[in-house]
């Protein structure tokens, strides 16, 4: 009945807008207001305190291209740590990977974990995987006290810097994922929009290239949903053996680690890592793989 539009002072002046077919749940957690609709086109949408995270349609884009931009860089993954993430798309597409032996996951709202099982079951599906690990609590905190050099991989999916997720986007923050990395490891972060967030993106660029003495990349992708169409990722390896994100080395195609119950992939492969014109005459915006 009517439409939701996106309005928020992080995109100002324009409103990505859904038409709303049923309103499925509203509620609120100890961190940030929840709802579930039910959209004319989209399929259901998880909204948190107004923001748009994720719809039934266009998930695939983003969850994939989070989790297979890093896992297919390096040879053989075995131990990875989601920050966030508590819808479980992550987690579904994490598992595709054969050779990764353990999946710790930090999501700091209960709410959205439960929401998520209960309203999109095609994404919570990831938690139903035995070597998936919940954490609920901070994930600043959580880094703080992994022993050095833990992870093959860290994937960062946070909401916006307005909000729980605020620390993510911090200096501190990154020098706790290195520090939680393997020598060659890989983090994924969730980096904003670079037709909105230009400033936010130079400042996380700048902070990474001093932080990850390894490779450095921004790379977009296409999610309808997010405001401006697009939404970006850091890609940063710590110092050891190189990382080259734009040729996966341990590419996954629609089968990889798809067992019986796993659904092929939607979005992502291999073939489409490559050097994007650059958007804006910006040069912050470093190697764009899309
Ligand atoms: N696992 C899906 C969670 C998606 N995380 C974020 C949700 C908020 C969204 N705002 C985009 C704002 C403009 N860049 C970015 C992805």
């Amino acid at each position: 009945p009517g439409w939701f539009s996106e309005i928020s002072p992080m995109w100002p002046g324009e409103a990505h807008s859904l038409k709303v077919e049923k309103i499925l749940f509203q509620g609120k957690s100890d961190y940030q207001n929840v709802m579930v609709f039910q959209s004319s086109t989209y399929g259901k949408v998880l909204v948190l305190d107004g923001v748009i995270q994720l719809t039934e349609r266009d998930e695939c884009a983003y969850q994939e291209m989070i989790a297979h931009l890093p896992l297919c860089s390096i040879p053989s993954p075995k131990k990875v740590l989601v920050i966030g993430g508590g819808d479980g798309g992550v987690l579904r597409e994490v598992a595709r990977h054969l050779s990764v032996e353990q999946i710790d996951i930090c999501e700091i709202d209960k709410m959205v974990v439960d929401v998520s099982k209960q309203f999109f079951p095609d994404v919570a599906v990831g938690f139903e995987d035995p070597r998936v690990v919940l954490h609920i609590g901070d994930g600043v905190a959580f880094l703080k006290a992994v022993p050095e050099g833990t992870y093959d991989a860290i994937i960062v999916d946070s909401s916006d810097p307005i909000g729980p997720a605020q620390e993510l986007f911090e200096k501190p923050f990154f020098e706790s994922v290195a520090k939680a990395l393997r020598p060659g490891g890989v983090v994924c972060t969730q980096a904003e929009s670079i037709w909105l967030h230009m400033h936010i993106i130079e400042d996380i660029v700048a902070n990474c290239r001093q932080i990850f003495k390894g490779s450095v990349n921004y790379a977009w992708t296409t999610v309808p949903t997010y405001p401006s169409g697009v939404i970006g990722f850091m890609l940063c390896s710590t110092e050891g053996p190189p990382v080259d994100f734009k040729h996966p080395i341990n590419p996954i195609d629609a089968n990889d680690g798809r067992s019986k119950t796993m659904k092929p992939l939607k979005f992502y492969n291999s073939e489409e890592i490559r050097a994007g014109a650059r958007p804006l005459r910006n040069r912050s915006v470093l190697h764009s793989t899309s």
